[in-house]
């Protein structure tokens, strides 16, 4: 469900390594509750918008401004690094394709989901470990493996972890980079269906960057085309997909363009 006031605010955001390398020029607002699916083929720049956008990678240009829960609008590249990380520990997530970018794979399962409370504040040590055992419950793990180290996990079951460590603190906005790639596909079909849950019942602000034009109409009521660094296209998911009105666009549909 949308609002009148958008949570993210994106203007002319410019990040290239070369020319048509990287994005180019990129705008748009993204909406409490909406999950906006970045797609295209291969070195279309969807990553680097990304990273760009959830204050990983500084663009050379333009702007990300983000009304935070204080209803204060942030420009993202004028905070501190401090101020930043913060942003990202706390109000916002991310969820890596491997998931051993965005876990910690050396500490336990319990401790991934406890150290992101204690980030918001959190300081008591039954309550962390209750909460961390209802989100094993509600990502579908096994509870009694609570203290094993993620590295004893399955990819699947590692792609789950991430997502309760970056879903326990509420988060307004979250980022996800290809979230069910390199899983098997019965893996893939349990965990898309598990994030549509989730997102729904938490009404999550969500970017998806995915090649998988699947996941995109799974997920995503609204999608922007990448090409080249610059966008080609941007719509409603069925429009996009079912009438698309760029070359490129229909290209990437009927699957001429491999991913
Ligand atoms: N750190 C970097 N240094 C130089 N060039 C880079 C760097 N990161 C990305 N690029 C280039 O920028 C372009 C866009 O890459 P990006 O990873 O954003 O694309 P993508 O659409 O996410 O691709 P994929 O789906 O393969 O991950 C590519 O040509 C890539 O080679």
């Amino acid at each position: 469900m949308t609002t009148s006031q958008p949570l993210l605010q994106v203007n002319q955001l410019t990040k290239l390594y070369a020319p048509g390398k990287g994005c180019e020029d990129i705008s748009f607002d993204l909406y409490p509750g909406e999950v906006l699916g970045i797609v295209g083929e291969s070195g279309s720049g969807k990553s680097t918008l990304l990273t760009s956008l959830s204050a990983r990678l500084a663009p050379n240009s333009g702007d990300v401004l983000y009304l935070n829960r204080e209803n204060n609008w942030l420009n993202l590249y004028e905070l501190s690094e401090t101020d930043r990380r913060y942003l990202l520990r706390t109000e916002w997530g991310v969820v890596h394709q491997h998931a051993r970018d965005g876990l910690r794979m050396g500490v336990s399962a319990g401790a991934n989901i406890g150290e992101r409370l204690m980030a918001v504040g959190e300081r008591h040590y039954g309550k962390i470990r209750s909460k961390g055992l209802q989100w094993m419950e509600d990502v579908e793990l096994d509870v009694s493996r609570i203290d094993d180290k993620p590295s004893t996990y399955s990819g699947g079951m590692q792609q789950r972890l991430q997502i309760a460590r970056n879903l326990v603190t509420h988060p307004r906005v979250v980022f996800m980079d290809e979230p069910t790639g390199g899983l098997d596909v019965s893996v893939q079909a349990r965990l898309l269906d598990l994030l549509r849950t989730l997102v729904t019942e938490m009404n999550l602000a969500v970017i998806i960057v995915t090649h998988d034009l699947a996941v995109a109409r799974l997920l995503a009521q609204r999608l922007i085309v990448m090409r080249h660094g610059k966008i080609v296209e941007t719509g409603l998911t069925d429009q996009v997909l079912d009438d698309p009105q760029h070359e490129y666009t229909q290209l990437l549909v009927s699957s001429v363009l491999t991913p």
